[in-house]
């Protein structure tokens, strides 16, 4: 099938990459030169297992390729894919300006019939807002031209998003008219064996299952972090009363980990968003409320670990920081707790000497002015004279190093770990001062 996608972000190059994987022709659209051209010289502009060899392997054959016109992009795909980004307006609601500004070209420029699917994260009602504006330029130019629209959420985990594309739980088709599902069913065939992972509803509640999705993730690792602090005031350990309650199946144990906040591009804006959206339409979501802030509060639990430990003045100490991206396997750093972190060591007077595996770059970009933030060319060498070490982000390459050389790099043995990867009673036989999230 000819396939257009609008916007090569996370979202955007995972959808038609995975789509050209399988025999589809794919052009991908967006409006930023440096990303298409790198696209076009086969890079990619961000750090996402297994997705640089898809992206050569298709572009080398030809199933993939990537332009700046927007009218070649509307003109080549049956079905056109919007994933452009739908980042948090002022009031927290979803800002739909470049929903809306892809929706427009299609309508300033489609010549046949077309597909239009929201594949962005977008409030309900706007498969009929989009239907609306693509409507509106349809007539300023007089032509009638048959079009459908649908919503099809994704629901890929940055990280491990070329696996979550190809082998999903789920596929949410949200449409009122036959030939967009049929259509739809038709191109997910591929990702769709062994058993139906296709649920199909109307356009709204597609819609809500995505924010509702996220929503209630957030909401476990909240009640997880909540519980955590009243863990630790009770001298339980968060880590065996996450195995106790996930083995309950109603339970289970995914999503259960307390740790210092959740990040990324999804949780923080989706669960204001749903809030904007309850208010809006005149309720509330008291629960969601609560989940922000604990978030908001836990994002700052290690510093206030730190200021226990080495004092509210942390003028000439150092702090070694392992993890800058908000999860592991990925370079973005939107709402990383690690941002939160920094800034608040730097406003006390500490200075901090920092590594992750793959978000070099990124935290080059945005704290390039900072003289206080030193970016180590390795985890080991971060800890040169720092005064502890701070573990932000779970990397793999963190879980087992060699605490010896730590302890003789740092000057004091003092370790605060936010994603709680170490054993308390190894690390404190290592001879560490050992600080981690809801555990003795
Ligand atoms: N990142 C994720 O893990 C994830 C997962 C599921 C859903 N989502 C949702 O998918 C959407 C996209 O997220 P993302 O992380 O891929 O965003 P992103 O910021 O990485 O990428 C968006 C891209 O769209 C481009 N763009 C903006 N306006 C355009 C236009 N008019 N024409 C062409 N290109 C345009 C931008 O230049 C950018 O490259 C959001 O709504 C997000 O909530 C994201
Ligand atoms: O038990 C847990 C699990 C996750 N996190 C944190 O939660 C955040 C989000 O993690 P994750 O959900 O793995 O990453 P995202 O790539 O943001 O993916 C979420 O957001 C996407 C965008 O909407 C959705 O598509 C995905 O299904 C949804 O998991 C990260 O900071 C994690 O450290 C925890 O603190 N504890």
């Amino acid at each position: 099938m000819k396939i257009s996608v609008i916007g090569t972000g996370y979202v955007g190059l995972v959808t038609g990459t995975c789509l050209a994987e399988v025999g589809n022709d794919v052009l991908c659209l967006d409006v930023d030169v440096n990303k298409i051209n790198l696209l076009k010289q086969g890079e990619i502009p961000i750090y996402e297992p297994d997705l640089e060899d898809m992206v050569r392997r298709n572009v080398s054959v030809g199933r993939l390729r990537f332009t700046l016109d927007q009218a070649e992009c509307t003109d080549h795909g049956l079905v056109q894919f919007i994933a452009v980004g739908t980042p948090p307006d002022e009031d927290g609601s979803a800002d739909m300006q470049y929903v809306t500004t892809a929706a427009r070209a299609i309508g300033q420029n489609m010549q046949d019939y077309k597909l239009i699917v929201d594949k962005s994260t977008v409030p309900v009602g706007t498969v009929d807002r989009v239907r609306g504006v693509i409507y509106e330029e349809l007539a300023k130019r007089g032509v009638e031209i048959d079009f459908s629209v649908a919503s099809n959420p994704e629901f890929l985990k940055e990280g491990a998003a070329v696996d979550d594309f190809m082998r999903p739980d789920r596929i949410v088709i949200g449409a009122d008219d036959d030939k967009a599902i049929e259509l739809l069913r038709t191109l997910y065939t591929p990702f769709n064996r062994n058993h139906d992972r296709l649920v199909v509803m109307d356009a709204r509640s597609a819609e809500l299952t995505k924010y509702a999705a996220n929503a209630m993730l957030a909401t476990r690792i909240s009640f997880m972090n909540e519980l955590a602090l009243l863990a630790e005031k009770l001298g339980a350990d968060i880590e065996h009363v996450r195995r106790g309650i996930g083995s309950d199946p109603r339970i289970g144990y995914h999503f259960l980990y307390a740790g210092c906040g959740y990040g990324g591009s999804c949780f923080p804006k989706d669960v204001k968003a749903l809030q904007r959206t309850a208010r809006e339409n005149g309720t509330g979501l008291k629960i969601l409320e609560a989940v922000e802030a604990v978030n908001a509060r836990q994002k700052e639990v290690l510093l206030d670990k730190i200021r226990a430990r080495f004092g509210s003045d942390l003028s000439g100490k150092t702090f070694a920081l392992w993890g800058l991206a908000f999860k592991p396997n990925t370079d973005d750093m939107r709402e990383a707790p690690s941002r939160m972190l920094i800034t608040g060591l730097l406003a006390q007077g500490a200075a901090v000497s920092a590594y992750d595996p793959v978000a070099m770059d990124e935290t080059k970009r945005l704290f390039a002015s900072e003289p206080g933030l030193k970016l180590a060319n390795s985890s080991m060498s971060a800890l040169e004279g720092a005064d502890a070490l701070i573990v932000v982000t779970e990397w793999k390459m963190f879980r087992s190093p060699d605490f010896s050389e730590i302890r003789r790099k740092l000057r004091n043995a003092v370790i605060f770990d936010g994603r709680n990867i170490y054993d308390p009673d190894s690390i404190r036989t290592e001879g560490f001062e050992y600080f981690s999230i809801g555990r003795p």
